[in-house]
């Protein structure tokens, strides 16, 4: 047997040498003399395999080919760390020219606060050159000055004759209060009806349990109970929030509405403390419930259709007819269905035409956005930090006042279904900065699915109303609560009002056309348009773009946001990878797409929102 064979002193050094250089490439670390020597034996030389044993050979072949797939390797590990130190220093560059540009905005700002605390003007910015554009025509008319503004009268109203009605007779009251005790006994549920409170569509009758008797065990009766007093929408508040009682409301059976003018008459409305009073409507108990917009900050309205939003929305607007002189409040109504607002069309209050196309909307609904940022600007210049102080700064130092701006949509799944994630980013950002400047949005869908009321909308939307429903999903997705499918309809509500953690049930007020248009008559007069919405701007941007598609410009753009809505993810170093660009790109990349609403602001270490998905693409 031939012993076990060796290998050739040469091949062995060199198999040697092949190693120290492979560990030498990796550590990096190689005088010029051995980098002349490896640039000099690279590639390795084939072994001499001439006389050598045939299993020799093939170790000797094997070594040499993992040698030099390991320098390949090494090769592509130097040219990766490479670039990796490439892109370091172009972020390295991007932030710190960021810093330096904030820190200038910061010093500019230093210094002017401290001029105008010194009594001298403020330092004006001087305009950069380049931006120095010839001026545009001016899309939209001069604003010529008005009258005084004429408060509506309440003569304009009709009266209502509810007080005077008997809504419930005593004899009908005795007869549901025997047949729901009736029910409960026949069930040997160990409960008492206590007494009844009659409101103006529903009676609350008020269930006291007995001793160790629990409330589901009344809830659970509804159908029973719906059955029995032959009621189809019967609702159990179980308990009663802040009462030992369980509630059981039923109809009344009447179709006296409460007119909007009861609600201005009483002491609620012309005595309140409101910022901005919104008439809602009157409870069970009969008392009249007023909202402050101010506090809500925001509203949402929901409920199937012909429940009673359309005449909820006009009520609102009202209310701030009432209340407010154009002076004091700018008004942005939106309306896609083109029949809701129509009969507002003429009130001096609002900033453009009543808007009624989806994609219109959106380009009004990012100018509020910007409107909201200059309006931050001007509170940082007389150094105030919210609308109320500028307000109260602008009285004791004889300025304007800032209006408040209230901005309503009707239907909001319209707007949702042609650009979701437009609208819904600029809503969202509307809905969480606004309030300090005096933006308020109020919208109403009678789609109440988890696709139009999205998780980004409740977030944003806390203030919620919600009409009749057809179903407990529809109750759930409007008020994370049952209950809304158990209501009247024509009005009936359930009200989350701001800073309370419970339902209301409400019976809205009603006001019909004609008193409307006599409303809008009396308001419109002596008044002159005074719109000054310049959607412009946006309408530049989008032909920009279209341009800028067609030409190929955005091509890079246009893969960027494809991996986004691909992957939905939206981060910097992803794209990096994906598009072999460096740093500066993805983020400036990132950043259009910000500000184009196709994905969501940074959020601390939260990834970004992303709001395009492949499908809208291919649309
Ligand atoms: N507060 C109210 N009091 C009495 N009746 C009301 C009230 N609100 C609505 N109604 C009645 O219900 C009808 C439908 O109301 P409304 O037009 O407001 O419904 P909607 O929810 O806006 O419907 P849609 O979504 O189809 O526009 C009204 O014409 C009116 O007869």
């Amino acid at each position: 047997m031939p012993g076990p064979s060796k290998l050739p002193k040469k091949s062995i050094r060199r198999v040697k040498d092949g190693v120290r250089r492979f560990l030498e490439n990796v550590a990096g670390e190689r005088s010029e003399e051995e980098d002349e020597e490896l640039e000099d034996s690279q590639p390795l030389p084939a072994p001499d395999t001439k006389n050598l044993p045939d299993d020799l050979v093939r170790i000797a072949e094997l070594e040499h080919s993992i040698i030099d797939a390991e320098q390949r390797q090494t090769e592509k590990w130097r040219s990766e760390m490479a670039s990796i130190l490439t892109d370091r220093e172009e972020r390295q560059t991007y932030f710190s020219d960021l810093a330096t540009e904030r820190e200038a905005r910061f010093e500019k700002m230093l210094a002017s606060a401290k001029a105008q605390l010194a009594g001298l003007p403020p330092i004006e910015e001087p305009e950069p050159e380049e931006e120095q554009e010839p001026e545009e025509e001016e899309p939209i008319a001069e604003i010529i000055p008005s009258g005084p503004y004429a408060f509506p009268t309440l003569e304009l109203l009709e009266t209502s004759d509810i007080e005077e009605a008997t809504l419930v007779s005593p004899d009908k009251l005795e007869e549901q209060e025997l047949k729901l005790q009736g029910t409960l006994d026949s069930f040997a549920v160990d409960a008492m009806v206590y007494d009844a409170v009659v409101g103006p569509r529903v009676t609350q009758f008020r269930v006291r349990p007995g001793i160790g008797v629990r409330v589901e065990k009344i809830s659970g009766l509804q159908k029973n109970i719906s059955l029995n007093l032959a009621q189809t929408n019967v609702r159990i508040q179980a308990p009663i929030p802040g009462e030992p009682f369980v509630g059981i409301e039923i109809g009344n059976g009447n179709t006296l509405p409460i007119r909007l003018r009861s609600v201005f008459e009483s002491r609620a409305w012309q005595r309140g403390s409101e910022t901005i009073p919104l008439a809602i409507g009157m409870d069970i108990q009969g008392k009249i419930v007023v909202a402050d917009l101010a506090k809500a900050p925001h509203l949402l309205i929901a409920g199937a259709t012909g429940s009673g939003k359309s005449v909820c929305m006009s009520n609102l607007i009202v209310s701030l007819l009432y209340k407010f002189s154009p002076e004091e409040l700018e008004l942005v109504l939106v309306d896609p269905k083109r029949v809701e607002f129509g009969l507002f069309r003429e009130i001096p209050h609002l900033i453009h035409p009543v808007v009624g196309e989806a994609d219109k909307a959106v380009k009004v609904l990012k100018w509020v956005v910007q409107e909201m940022e200059t309006r931050y600007e001007i509170l940082a210049e007389k150094q105030v930090r919210n609308i109320a102080g500028y307000n109260a700064k602008a009285e004791a130092q004889g300025f304007d006042k800032m209006p408040f701006m209230v901005v309503i949509i009707d239907e909001l799944a319209d707007l949702m279904m042609t650009s979701k994630g437009e609208a819904e980013a600029s809503l969202a950002r509307i809905a969480q900065l606004s309030r300090a400047v005096g933006i308020h949005t109020i919208i109403a869908t009678q789609r109440p699915s988890v696709n139009v009321i999205t998780g980004v909308i409740k977030a944003n939307y806390p203030t919620r109303i919600a009409f009749q429903v057809s179903s407990v999903v529809d109750s759930r997705t409007i008020l994370d609560s049952k209950g809304a499918e158990s209501l009247l309809g024509a009005g009936d509500m359930l009200f989350n009002p701001p800073g309370f953690a419970r339902l209301v049930r409400i019976q809205s007020p009603m006001i019909q056309d004609e008193e409307i248009s006599q409303v809008v008559t009396h308001v419109k007069a002596d008044q002159n348009e005074r719109h000054r919405v310049d959607l412009s701007a946006f309408e530049q941007t989008a032909e920009g773009t279209a341009e800028s598609l067609a030409d190929g410009v955005d091509d890079l753009y246009m893969q960027a946001l494809a991996i986004v809505a691909e992957t939905q993810k939206a981060s910097t170093s992803y794209l990096q990878r994906r598009l072999r660009i460096g740093y500066n790109r993805a983020a400036t990349l990132i950043e259009e797409m910000e500000d184009r609403f196709h994905i969501g602001p940074q959020n601390g270490s939260t990834p970004r929102e992303v709001f395009v998905t492949t499908e809208d693409l291919n649309q």
